[in-house]
């Protein structure tokens, strides 16, 4: 938590209160034992059981002892107890909580159904069950209240680790190389920080008056050792003759418990507090392996009938990305563009190995910069790919984890992949913020994400893909979330990367104009399939009707502004239900029965290729140039 929203909370008024009570019984603990802690000890024989009296203001218990100066003396213990119960709750909860993303899937199943199992158990009873087991007295009673509470914490922790996964920040450290470790210390866990303070300041609340709960039955503190609970235990034998001897330890126990709570909550208001099952789908028979357009050892980046499945609601699989072949040569750069839901995000997911969870990647073939990942282990992977493949993805926000600098988190790359000291990693940093022409890159490599533009983000993105020598640059409309001016900006600089470090560049996009100012080559995606591919310099001669269709709903300065802007009639069809044949046929003006059959992809020009029965032949008359201004 950042130190303003500390202030935030103690501003608000239950906030001020909670934290005024905390420190008075934060000094409470501290000195009562010091300066009453005898006091509290000594026997009256002429004072047994008496009711209040100015001497004892409280009365005294059974022996003579003064009740007022036992519950201020029983304070450092009842807190003490409750606080290292939370300890042990908040310590092996996070344990638990983390475990299942640092152990296999299997394992990591198994701990989540057991987490699951102990939370359906009410906590008192668990309390009571481990405090039977580790027997009666403080220490058993501590470790009952720590290990009843940690089920909950452990469920916490996982719910936020799984959203935290799916970030961006976490996928670009993944794809650099960074092992589960290291992701969940410096990635996971400081993002999750927020909801886990909150909690384990309600939980510390709760401990105190379970821990109350169980010296009160006799299973907590044993004398002659006392805390408020015990104290309470006594009092209430007494509590007709004395009613302060129970009243007092009883309130002692809910105004602490409450400023805990509340304390809690207050940060919780201005903090905002904010798994997935997996199927095996049915086996799809791998096709034969098929040549690619290019000999496999000029190709950086060759799939061949690339499938994605997610479960169904419904049972069954849906394909997303259904047989995608594609081939990347080396220094080449290929965009791939298509309709949202097409599939281009998710191809390049499965390609750099960053697919959700959730999702089973196959194909034929895939073979990324030299290693074919689908069915390797994870480490050997991540450290082939960590390496050669960079990510550049589209909202630069959620791209860099917001708790790192942003020299720090291009520095990572190197000191994980190549074991390179701290010093000489910031210095690459530097280098390559420089590279991508980040103004003062050694002041801003010290710089919170927050403090970069989403220009300067997006660039910081590349320069991170930079730390190492990658062979392939994927970029997710890397543009999209940035103006027009900076979209140019962060294109030729793409570009220029490209041009010094020879990597081949896949560029994915909606923007087939962006595509076409950018790259050698374009391959169009329809319904998680390639529809055609085709050099940019014969976009005027593309043949598939979607691919036309999409280069007629680009404007250019001649469109007549007073008309609509064409638009491509209907909607691309849901994964789940998607026509028999060509998936493009409902929409198409050129459909007929033949299209009841998927086409293949055969080659209808030179280096062109179209999915279709009835390839177009007439050239378009394009303008891209008057819209895209010809160059990056
Ligand atoms: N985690 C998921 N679970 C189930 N289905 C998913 C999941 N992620 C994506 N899909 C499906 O895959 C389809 C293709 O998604 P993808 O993100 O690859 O499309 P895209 O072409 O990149 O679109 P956009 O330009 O909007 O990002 C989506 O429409 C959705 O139906």
């Amino acid at each position: 938590m950042r130190r303003e929203q500390w202030r935030a909370a103690l501003r608000n008024p239950v906030g001020a209160v909670a934290a005024g009570l905390l420190a008075v019984l934060a000094v409470l603990a501290i000195v009562a034992p010091m300066i009453w802690g005898d006091a509290a000890e000594e026997t009256d024989p002429a004072a047994l059981s008496q009711g209040s009296t100015s001497e004892h203001l409280l009365g005294t218990d059974a022996l003579g002892r003064d009740i007022l100066l036992r519950v201020l003396v029983a304070t450092r213990y009842s807190l003490g107890l409750a606080l290292l119960a939370t300890a042990i709750c908040v310590g092996v909860g996070v344990l638990l909580g983390v475990l299942p993303a640092v152990l296999g899937r299997r394992a990591g199943r198994l701990v989540t159904a057991a987490v699951n199992l102990a939370v359906a158990f009410p906590g008192l009873l668990l309390a009571l069950f481990f405090a039977v087991v580790f027997g009666v007295g403080a220490r058993g009673a501590v470790l009952a209240i720590g290990l009843a509470g940690a089920p909950s914490f452990a469920r916490l922790v996982q719910t936020n680790v799984a959203a935290v996964s799916g970030r961006d920040y976490v996928a670009a450290a993944r794809v650099a190389g960074v092992g589960r470790f290291r992701l969940i210390a410096r990635h996971l866990l400081p993002n999750i920080g927020e909801p886990l303070v909150v909690n384990a300041t309600v939980l510390a609340g709760g401990a105190l008056l379970a821990f109350a709960g169980l010296s009160f039955l006799g299973l907590g503190v044993q004398p002659p050792a006392y805390d408020w609970g015990r104290l309470l235990g006594e009092g209430l034998d007494r509590i007709y003759i004395n009613p302060a001897a129970a009243l007092a330890p009883g309130v002692a126990v809910v105004v602490a418990g409450l400023a805990f709570t509340l304390l809690g909550e207050s940060i919780a208001q201005v903090v905002g507090v904010r798994a997935v099952r997996r199927r095996q789908p049915p086996a799809v028979p791998a096709p034969a392996a098929e040549a690619g357009t290019d000999a496999a050892g000029e190709a950086v980046l060759s799939a061949h009938d690339l499938r994605v499945g997610f479960p169904a609601p419904g049972g069954g699989w849906t394909h997303p990305v259904d047989g995608v072949s594609l081939t990347v040569r080396r220094g080449e750069t290929v965009g791939v563009v298509g309709e949202s839901g097409s599939g281009k995000s998710l191809t390049a997911l499965a390609v750099a190995q960053l697919a959700p969870d959730s999702a089973h990647v196959t194909a034929g073939r895939l073979e990324v910069a030299g290693v074919a990942p689908l069915g390797h282990p994870d480490a050997q992977v991540r450290e082939l790919l960590g390496t050669k493949v960079a990510m550049v993805f589209q909202d630069p926000m959620t791209s860099f984890n917001p708790s790192m600098r942003i020299g720090g988190q291009l520095a990572e790359v190197t000191r994980v992949r190549e074991g390179q000291g701290k010093r000489a990693a910031l210095a690459r940093a530097v280098d390559r913020l420089r590279t991508v022409r980040v103004p003062a890159p050694e002041r801003r490599a010290h710089q919170y994400p927050h403090e970069f533009s989403g220009g300067m983000r997006q660039r910081a993105m590349i320069a991170m893909g930079l730390m190492s020598t990658p062979e392939l640059i994927i970029a997710d409309e890397p543009t999209t979330a940035l103006d027009v001016t900076v979209q140019r900006q962060v294109l030729r600089l793409l570009k220029d990367v490209q041009a010094e470090t020879g990597a081949a560049v896949v560029l994915i996009s909606h923007d087939i104009a962006v595509v076409a100012q950018l790259c050698e080559r374009v391959v169009v995606m329809y319904a998680g399939r390639v529809v055609e591919e085709l050099p940019v310099d014969r976009l005027g001669a593309a043949a598939h009707p979607y691919t036309r269709a999409l280069l007629a709903s680009v404007p250019d300065l001649a469109t007549d502004r007073e008309r609509p802007l064409a638009t491509i009639p209907g909607r691309p069809p849901d994964p789940a239900d998607r026509p028999e044949g060509c998936a493009f046929a409902p929409r198409c003006d050129f459909a007929d029965d033949a299209c009841r059959v998927r086409p293949g992809l055969d080659a209808v020009a030179p280096e062109q290729r179209a999915a279709c029965w009835h390839p177009r032949t007439q050239p378009l008359d394009l303008a891209l140039d008057a819209v895209t201004g010809g160059q990056a």
